[in-house]
């Protein structure tokens, strides 16, 4: 799915934009990251476009996904995903039925579902935890069946706000390489926020640079974020 933002801007209520205006085209099974100095304004770009805004906000420019505008769409019908830093999962539910209630609707039955969630929990290395408590694992397990629950509910779209960050080196390395993989076997077009330049360069895909709005009449320069983007294989493109 192609994700495209054109002129997208956001300003908290009665102050200038964050960033300058951002248009940008995610291509399907591409993840593009988004950097910039903290408080900068990545991670309300990205709830922009997951319709998750706080109220705070004005938004300004276009969203789309695969050519429908998403803007009029509230979260639950946009199909984009999210996985954010702190994996959360609902306290009172199993770990398998955390994962059944993002499962896409289109799998019907009970077993199927059940099926379908013993499936993931044992591609994410969760097999027979099914019926655990959630409060009963590690981090990495948290953080992997989170992911599950997203990834089950077949976003279009993916928002990443520094989803690794928190876990150890080599349970990083392999949830990104899980994470990206999956991206690209399913189109899914894929926004991510990070720090880590690992993270980057597993990407392969375009790095848009957030920087700061300086206000009309302001002496100083007023910078614009900066597009650079990634060789692209399928286009014949070489580093
Ligand atoms: N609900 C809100 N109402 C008004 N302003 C907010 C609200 N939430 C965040 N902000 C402000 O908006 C700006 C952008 O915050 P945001 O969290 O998007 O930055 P960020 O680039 O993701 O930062 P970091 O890298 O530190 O996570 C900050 O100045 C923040 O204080």
């Amino acid at each position: 799915m192609t994700l495209e933002l054109h002129e997208v801007a956001v300003a908290p209520k009665g102050a200038g934009p964050l960033f300058p205006p951002i248009t940008l085209t995610v291509r399907p099974g591409e993840v593009a990251t988004v950097m910039g100095p903290s408080g900068i304004g990545k991670s309300t770009l990205l709830d922009a476009v997951g319709a998750h805004l706080a109220h705070g906000f004005t938004l300004s420019g276009s969203i789309r996904l695969d050519g429908r505008d998403l803007l009029p769409l509230p979260p639950e019908t946009r199909r984009v995903g999210l996985m954010f830093q702190e994996a959360v999962l609902f306290p009172h539910l199993s770990v398998g039925d955390n994962l059944a209630f993002g499962l896409a609707r289109s799998v019907r039955g009970r077993a199927a579902r059940r099926a379908a969630v013993e499936a993931a929990l044992d591609r994410a290395g969760l097999a027979d935890l099914y019926d655990r408590d959630p409060a009963t694992l590690s981090g990495g397990q948290r953080s992997r069946a989170a992911l599950m629950r997203t990834l089950l509910a077949e976003p279009r779209a993916l928002l990443l706000d520094e989803p690794f960050s928190k876990l150890d080196a080599t349970l990083r390395g392999d949830l990104r390489a899980f994470t990206f993989t999956h991206i690209r076997s399913r189109k899914i077009s894929a926004l991510l926020v990070t720090h880590d330049p690992a993270d980057v360069e597993a990407t392969g895909g375009s790095v848009i640079e957030l920087t700061e709005w300086a206000p009309r009449g302001s002496t100083r320069e007023c910078p614009h974020h900066t597009r650079r983007r990634n060789p692209d294989p399928e286009r014949g493109e070489t580093p």
